[in-house]
């Protein structure tokens, strides 16, 4: 009996202490194993997070990929409209379902023909393109004037065969409040497209191109042509006059009607040609540019 009780003591002790070393061990494998399940959380959060970041890096350098070639492809088709229609146009064509007219006041026109160019045009030498080529650099020499800033109110509107239309005053809004500035870079413009033309000459071996200006301002209409292949013009009996005094006109000369003369016998001075018959118009007293005034001292053209 004696020496049963401390058995019966110690197999107590042992449960206990049996029962508690389980239970602290199962806690402890609960622990670990939650530990465990927040590692793989945290890992699989991780690489979800950076997953979805990559794609979303991807997509980004893809969108601001895409976003350049759109970009690059507006600015490709922005360039050739407004190769083809003046700027101020483009805008007003954007805004009223593509179409534009408007009547404008007191434009410039002149008329560049060079007058020769059918003499040294020979189809038989190349089926005529060696002499197109001529024309087409002549005519990009003209056009390259126009980026120059004194010429920013000087718009090309066309070539009709060998001679060269441009306009000023187009863009009413460029006026400034100035109606009367743009004839005057018009006819500086003129000036200019004989310099260019003499240039030219000096390089073309054996053959002298001759231009004849006409020159005119008065009011026209410009709208735009078409839906397809658009086409930006000016019409008007100013344009016709300034046609007229072009294919009247004389080799070498920039020829204007009288009604030009008050405003730019202020900058220019001329000499008086006479009356040259004028389809539709009769008569018409004409003038020819002789220079321009400067400070008091006459330049000859
Ligand atoms: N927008 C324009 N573009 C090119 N040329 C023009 C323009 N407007 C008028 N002209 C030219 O001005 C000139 C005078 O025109 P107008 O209407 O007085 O006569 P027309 O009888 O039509 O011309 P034509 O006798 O040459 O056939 C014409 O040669 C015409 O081609």
């Amino acid at each position: 009996m004696i020496d049963i009780l401390p058995t019966i003591g110690l197999n107590n002790t042992l449960g206990i202490l049996s029962e508690n070393i389980t239970k602290s061990d199962s806690f402890l494998v609960e622990v670990y194993l939650d530990v465990f399940l927040l590692v793989l959380l945290i890992w699989f959060l991780n690489r979800e997070f950076e997953i979805s970041y990559r794609l979303s890096f991807h997509g980004n350098a893809q969108a601001a990929k895409d976003k350049c070639s759109v970009e690059r492809l507006k600015n490709q088709a922005e360039w050739l409209l407004h190769n083809i229609i003046p700027k101020h146009v483009v805008e007003q064509l954007k805004n009223n379902s593509a179409r534009y007219s408007e009547d404008v006041k007191d434009a410039g026109i002149i008329f560049a023909s060079v007058t020769n160019f059918s003499e040294m045009y020979d189809e038989s030498f190349m089926g005529g393109v060696e002499y197109l080529r001529v024309l087409n650099e002549l005519v990009g020499d003209f056009d390259e004037l126009l980026d120059q800033e004194r010429f920013s109110m000087v718009e090309k509107i066309k070539t009709i065969g060998s001679t060269f239309m441009a306009a000023s005053g187009l863009n009413l809004s460029e006026r400034n409040g100035n109606n009367t500035e743009h004839l005057f870079q018009l006819m500086e413009f003129a000036l200019t497209l004989q310099g260019v033309m003499d240039n030219f000459n000096a390089h073309l071996l054996s053959f002298n191109l001759e231009m004849r200006i006409g020159y005119n301002f008065g009011d026209v209409t410009a709208g735009v042509i078409g839906t397809k292949k658009l086409l930006y013009d000016i019409w008007g009996d100013a344009v016709n006059i300034a046609s007229r005094m072009d294919s009247t006109g004389v080799k070498g000369k920039i020829q204007v009607p009288a009604t030009c003369l008050p405003l730019l016998s202020q900058r220019y001075n001329f000499e008086h040609r006479g009356k040259v018959f004028v389809k539709g118009k009769d008569m018409m007293d004409v003038y020819l540019l002789a220079g321009r005034k400067q400070e008091g001292v006459t330049e000859t053209t």
